[in-house]
């Protein structure tokens, strides 16, 4: 049986509940999370997407044309994220101009060193970021203010559409590569699971 995001999914379950369950997130849905927890979160977030950017830009220049518009709607959406990130940071009185912790660092250094491995483990690894946060803001349920729009923003209809879209596109490619390249997937999708679970956990332990 070859790999493919569900089956990824299944033999991993446990390492990948912990990438999106998370004390930070229940803290968030039951409103008791500190402004420090959250703000930290949401400075080193905006930190982190500027490299997703970079990756998401990566791996178009590596993909097959026909999956171009599924990728430039990724990217189309990250210009306006970026954007909104800094009005949340502005409203929130936040300095974004601050060095990555070293968790946010250590995740930007893997997506940077993505550009060397095959399309299918890159987009395999754009799937699972982007499905780490889908189903880590929806799980929790409903958010309060002003949390709210933090779990729309990756918990929406839409979000979830792209997702499975992704997930699509990685899975033609999976079925069509090598043994080693899907073992390669397969360690990069537990890799986001790993790197996922330590940015809750840097964000919880501020302050
Ligand atoms: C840490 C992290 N993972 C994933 C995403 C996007 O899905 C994000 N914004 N931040």
């Amino acid at each position: 049986m070859g790999v493919t995001c569900q089956a990824l999914l299944r033999n991993h379950a446990r390492i990948w509940q912990q990438g999106i369950e998370h004390p930070f997130l229940r803290q968030c849905q039951q409103g008791t999370i500190q402004p420090v927890q959250f703000d930290t979160w949401l400075v080193q977030d905006y930190l982190f997407v500027q490299e997703f950017t970079r990756m998401l830009a990566r791996v178009l220049g590596a993909a097959p044309f026909h999956h171009f518009p599924v990728l430039l709607n990724g990217l189309a959406a990250l210009k306006e994220e970026l954007a909104w990130f800094e009005l949340k940071a502005t409203e929130r009185q936040l300095e974004l101009d601050v060095p990555q912790q070293s968790t946010c660092q250590q995740y930007g250094e893997f997506m940077a060193s993505l550009c060397t491995t095959p399309y299918p483990v890159q987009v395999t690894a754009l799937w699972a970021i982007e499905y780490a946060y889908n189903q880590g803001w929806q799980l929790p349920g409903p958010m309060p203010e002003p949390y709210a729009e933090f779990a729309a923003r990756w918990g929406n209809p839409g979000f979830t559409e792209y997702v499975n879209q992704l997930a699509q596109q990685a899975d033609e490619v999976l079925a069509e590569t090598s043994a080693m390249t899907q073992r390669q997937a397969e360690a990069a999708f537990l890799r986001v699971a790993t790197l996922e679970r330590d940015f809750w956990q840097m964000a919880f332990s501020a302050g």
